[in-house]
């Protein structure tokens, strides 16, 4: 669903960040990306969604080559992509529901009323759908995050930290809905530096493990 084949990138002209990078995201997989601070995770969730484009290489998301496709060709796959940011990026002065919300209105379709009740209670927010962002603890925001990225029913959820601020607690009832999105068959993909997050997660479920390692991408193996 998500393939990249040789794919480099650099945010300066003759300046590569990551390089000759090939993977693929197979559908309904759990997937962990790992390494240091700095090494480039964003950058390659960035480029999973083409908020960036590669600098060379191929990359096909849902069977299309990013670099064939128009600003709207974009706009469209993104609606098949949910993303979970770093930071959450609300807009503080609208309620959760209504943040929650947005990518309805934003790609033109109506609110399900029974619908966004049904997915506030599911990351158990419904006490907070009235609340605005800066009130939520960094649980409730990370969660209230995730609900957004799957308002669309996107084939494919990239979670970008989403537990770098949380304790051991609330950061693995965070995976846990990760897991549990990753059961309906979604694909997932988690950027994350927690190796013990990884081990906890793939004690639950089979799940692969990328790692960049000198700018490349490599499959990480059973010591994980
Ligand atoms: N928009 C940008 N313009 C220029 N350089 C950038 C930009 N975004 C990130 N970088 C640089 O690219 C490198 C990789 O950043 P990236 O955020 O992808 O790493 P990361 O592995 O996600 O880091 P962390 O774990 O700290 O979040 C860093 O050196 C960063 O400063």
């Amino acid at each position: 669903m998500i393939e990249m084949q040789d794919v480099s990138f650099g945010y300066r002209a003759g300046s590569e960040l990551l390089s000759g990078m090939t993977m693929s995201l197979q559908p309904g997989m759990f997937h962990f990306l790992t390494g240091p601070s700095g090494s480039g995770k964003t950058t390659l969730l960035r480029l999973c969604y083409a908020d960036l484009l590669p600098s060379s290489g191929k990359l096909s998301v849902f069977g299309q080559d990013v670099a064939g496709l128009s600003r709207d060709g974009i706009a469209m796959l993104r609606r098949r992509v949910g993303v979970v940011h770093q930071d959450t990026q609300f807009l503080d002065h609208l309620p959760v529901a209504e943040n929650v919300a947005l990518p309805l209105s934003v790609s033109g379709q109506p609110a399900d009323i029974e619908a966004m009740r049904d997915l506030l209670g599911w990351v158990q927010l419904s006490q907070h759908a009235r609340a605005l962002p800066p009130s939520l603890s960094g649980g409730e925001r990370q969660r209230a995050a995730l609900a957004r990225a799957v308002i669309l029913s996107p084939d494919v959820v990239l979670a970008d930290e989403p537990t770098g601020n949380l304790d051991w607690d609330m950061s693995m009832r965070l995976m846990q809905l990760l897991v549990e999105l990753n059961k309906t068959g979604k694909a997932v993909l988690v950027a994350t530096h927690d190796l013990n997050l990884i081990r906890a997660v793939k004690a639950q479920v089979s799940a692969r493990v990328l790692r960049i390692a000198g700018g490349g991408l490599q499959l990480a193996g059973a010591e994980l």
